[in-house]
């Protein structure tokens, strides 16, 4: 253990003896009676008595810096407070049990590439990020599974706690927020969550949907929410639907997350995908390999619905490398790895107007009866569309018959709809490969 008094004596006669403080009468009423109080990682703290005693210590910074860093054998830096203001702070910090942030540290803003598809989430993140419990909240992130909301969250928490290291910062899934719960009744100390929750300066809570039946849990939450938004403290919401679609959470909640900014995450196109996929391959590590252009495109093709499972093939493949003890991935070798990959078998069921429909609703993730119905709304008229185009194009059945299948549309609506698709892939790359890739699930291409 380290002496600090005597640190802090040899440091104020290093100043005296390199003439740094000139003034003997400053030196002994000033400089000798400060304390230094605590070295915390790289961080000294000095207490002085009076609060206008601070600015003149302060102004000989960088040379205690300097003489401090040789005596501690490490950079040192100066934090330099009036008594009453540190034990203030000790108090505040002795109530305030030590909160772990549960962040995961390689999920932030620099590694998470944007496109159109997450930029209104990414960019509201950022704000959010730098500007906590301010307009923004609470802030209600939404999409599919592996599509980024889990590390747009942690990027939240670790710019913040970059921004500012003294805010508190909790990530938690809400099945451990439920755990929590449940072992705080069974321990009698409900109390203790809330005033745990009531320290955070920003709560990071992942995958809400959990919460759905749980009543207990939903209702201390509904608590906690409430007086996080009331202390102005920042509260980040994500959940695999919009808050309008989530069932079985209580509606009080539903419209308190409504009050604040929700955004959706949708699949990424093409390019940003891509160059998810060229990131991950950059952080394996390995400057000798190569996969060709061709099997990113591929994999790109297959997997990009779901950003958790591209990067789980591309561990896949970049195993079999090793495996097989080569740098260079070409498509014989990808083939190879994926061909008893589940997405590029073909399909095994029959092609009827049914499986359109079906495979169709899935991959925008909408029900059958949406697609059919007279409903007009834009996330709807392109997967109508482009059911009736591949019905068109791989059954061998008439505009008419189609239009029947879509609440009686006449023959007329439906041509010009296949028009339209056919000038659109023709024009639109993203456009074309999503058509393709429903082909590709329906087993035709
Ligand atoms: N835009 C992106 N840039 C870089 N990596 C991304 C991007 N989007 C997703 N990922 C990566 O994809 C993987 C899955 O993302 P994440 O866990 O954030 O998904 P999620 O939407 O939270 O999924 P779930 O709903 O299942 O919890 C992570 O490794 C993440 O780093």
């Amino acid at each position: 253990m380290q002496d600090l008094n005597k640190i802090w004596t040899s440091c104020v006669d290093t100043l005296e003896k390199q003439n740094i403080v000139e003034d003997k009468i400053m030196l002994d009423s000033l400089f000798r009676p400060a304390t230094l109080e605590a070295i915390e990682d790289n961080k000294v703290t000095i207490t002085t008595d009076l609060q206008w005693n601070i600015d003149p210590i302060l102004e000989k910074q960088s040379e205690i810096e300097s003489i401090l860093s040789n005596s501690f054998s490490k950079p040192i830096t100066i934090n330099v407070l009036s008594k009453e203001e540190y034990n203030k702070k000790k108090l505040k910090q002795k109530k305030v049990p030590k909160i772990d942030s549960h962040l995961h540290p390689d999920m932030t803003f620099s590694n998470f590439i944007v496109g159109n598809s997450n930029r209104m989430a990414q960019n509201a993140a950022l704000l959010v990020s730098t500007n906590p419990g301010k307009n923004f909240n609470p802030l209600f992130l939404y999409s599919h599974p592996g599509l980024g909301k889990t590390h747009l969250l942690n990027a939240i928490g670790n710019r913040a706690k970059e921004t500012n290291p003294d805010l508190v910062v909790r990530y938690i899934t809400s099945k451990d927020f439920v755990d929590e719960i449940i072992n705080s009744i069974k321990t009698n100390t409900t109390d203790d969550i809330y005033s745990y929750y009531r320290n955070i300066d920003i709560l990071l809570i992942d995958d809400i949907q959990f919460l759905f039946g749980k009543e207990k849990s939903s209702e201390m939450f509904f608590h906690i929410f409430n007086e996080i938004i009331n202390s102005n403290h920042q509260i980040v919401i994500t959940s695999d639907k919009m808050p309008d679609e989530l069932q079985g959470i209580e509606e009080r909640l539903i419209s308190r997350f409504k009050s604040g900014l929700s955004f959706g995450i949708d699949p990424p196109e093409f390019e940003t995908a891509k160059a998810i996929l060229e990131k991950k391959i950059e952080n394996l590590g390995n400057t000798d390999l190569v996969i060709t252009d061709d099997v990113l495109d591929f994999m790109v093709m297959n997997y990009c619905n779901d950003i958790r499972s591209l990067e789980g093939q591309l561990k896949r493949l970049f195993f079999c490398s090793i495996m097989e003890q080569t740098n260079y991935i070409d498509m014989n070798f990808a083939s190879e790895v994926f061909k008893d990959q589940k997405t590029i078998k073909k399909a095994q069921e029959p092609l009827t107007k049914e499986f359109i429909l079906k495979t169709t609703a899935e991959f925008y993730y909408l029900t059958i009866s949406q697609i059919i119905s007279k409903n007009r709304t834009r996330n709807l008229v392109t997967p109508r569309e482009i059911c009736m185009y591949l019905m068109r194009e791989l059954l061998d059945v008439t505009f008419s018959e189609i239009g029947v299948t879509f609440s009686n549309r006449d023959h007329s609506t439906v041509m010009k709809a296949c028009k339209r698709v056919e000038t659109k892939i023709k024009k639109d790359p993203d456009y074309k490969l999503a058509v393709d890739k429903i082909k590709q699930k329906l087993g035709t291409l």
